[in-house]
């Protein structure tokens, strides 16, 4: 039998994130005998503990999900399913759904936390930030679950929960700005360097895309969209009212001949076509000493947001990234001109599991 205090773990998507995921909980279960993994799903197949005795395995779940796994359950299903649970439960949605995003109010209201890396919920409407903030567990709500997604701006980089302490001890904070993507940053890194030859801008993108460093679909990446999303859910903590990504200015690298092919195998097909356009780019800064890189600000006292190409001096910080580093800079009053600066490894399956994973231990302490 397992105990009331027993955390039954939902892992929603083993992609590139929740694979690891699930290798770091296997590393942290000595320490939290408490935890149990009863679901694992992709998007067209499943795998739960029926009857919550037998946990999941933490090693040989993708054996048995290809070998024995079921249609997945809707997020109805799911929900009903951890409702019934003998003790707390916790989704972690390791995709990037914007259906499994909507559904977070619904869970939280059951009391169920969520944990995610996924943009899409906090990022959406304004309506279903409330909704999911409303639904948190509080004072005044006292049977609401947690939610914690500090993988979703910077991957494992404490850039959410910096932004959070510095808003929540009373500082002001007037401007946050920097490489908001690691995609764009190894993109620009190594086709754009400081020093030597840059790669092809095409063959760039696809080795972004096998080190996994771009989201499911690379456009969500190249149209600017990942980078607006972090900066509305950034606003949004530093207390601007933001509706969507649609509220601001958004520069998109999509060809405007590739913006209705309708797969992202068919984009990447046409892609290699524009190299000599980015190229172009890249050699025009090149002749006045400089770089393009790929950015985003938030003046938070103007509520002015934007997301784009600029080029930078060789010798400006941003301009000396390596890999898939993001740098982001908070002004703030406390820390007058010397803005706080955190930088790293910005996108990743491990690195990103590990905010992930970091959320979740932060859940299971408080509902142990
Ligand atoms: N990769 C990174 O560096 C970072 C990623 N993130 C975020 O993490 C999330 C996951 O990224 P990543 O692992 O790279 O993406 P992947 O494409 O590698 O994995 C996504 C997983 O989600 C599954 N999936 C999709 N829709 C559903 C659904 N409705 N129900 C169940 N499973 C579903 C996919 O199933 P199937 O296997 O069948 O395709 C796949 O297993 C995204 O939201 C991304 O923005 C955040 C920070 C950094
Ligand atoms: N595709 C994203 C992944 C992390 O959010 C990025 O490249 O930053």
């Amino acid at each position: 039998m397992q105990s009331g205090n027993t955390i039954y773990i939902a892992i929603v998507g083993v992609g590139g994130v929740g694979r690891h995921v699930i290798a770091q909980l296997h590393l942290i279960s000595k320490e939290y005998p408490n935890l149990r993994l009863c679901h694992i799903s992709r998007s067209k197949k499943s795998l739960y503990a029926q009857d919550f005795e037998q946990p999941l395995p933490f090693d040989s779940w993708e054996h048995d999900l290809a070998q024995t796994g079921q249609d997945p359950l809707s997020l109805d299903g799911l929900l009903k399913y951890l409702a019934s649970a003998p003790g707390k439960s916790v989704v972690v949605d390791n995709t990037s759904s914007s259906d499994v995003a909507a559904a977070y109010p619904m869970f939280l209201k059951q009391g169920i936390s969520v944990v995610t890396p996924n943009k899409k919920a906090f990022s959406g409407s304004l309506e279903l930030w409330k909704d999911i903030f409303n639904s948190v567990r509080s004072p005044s709500n006292p049977t609401g679950g947690y939610v914690y997604h500090e993988s979703s701006v910077g991957a494992g980089l404490p850039i959410i929960s910096t932004l959070k302490d510095l808003v929540d001890t009373g500082d002001e904070v007037a401007r946050i700005e920097g490489v908001f993507s690691g995609t764009m940053s190894f993109l620009f890194n190594t086709f754009a360097p400081v020093q030597g030859n840059g790669g092809v801008w095409s063959d760039e993108v696809r080795r972004a895309k096998a080190a996994g460093f771009t989201e499911p679909d690379p456009r969500e990446d190249l149209n600017g969209l990942d980078v607006a999303r972090k900066l509305v859910i950034l606003a949004r903590i530093s207390g601007l009212d933001i509706q969507n990504t649609s509220s601001f200015p958004v520069q998109s690298l999509i060809p405007k001949e590739l913006e209705s092919v309708k797969s992202a195998d068919e984009f990447m097909e046409g892609l290699p076509r524009f190299d000599g356009t980015m190229a172009s780019m890249r050699d025009d800064a090149n002749a006045q000493g400089k770089v393009v890189r790929f950015v985003g600000s938030i003046d938070v006292k103007k509520a002015v947001l934007n997301v784009g190409i600029q080029t930078f001096d060789k010798s400006h910080p941003i301009a000396a990234l390596k890999g898939s580093d993001n740098i982001i800079s908070f002004y703030t009053k406390r820390y007058g001109s010397n803005p706080l600066i955190v930088q790293g490894g910005g996108a990743g399956g491990e690195v990103t599991a590990m905010g992930v994973t970091a959320d979740l231990i932060k859940v299971i302490q408080r509902l142990s």
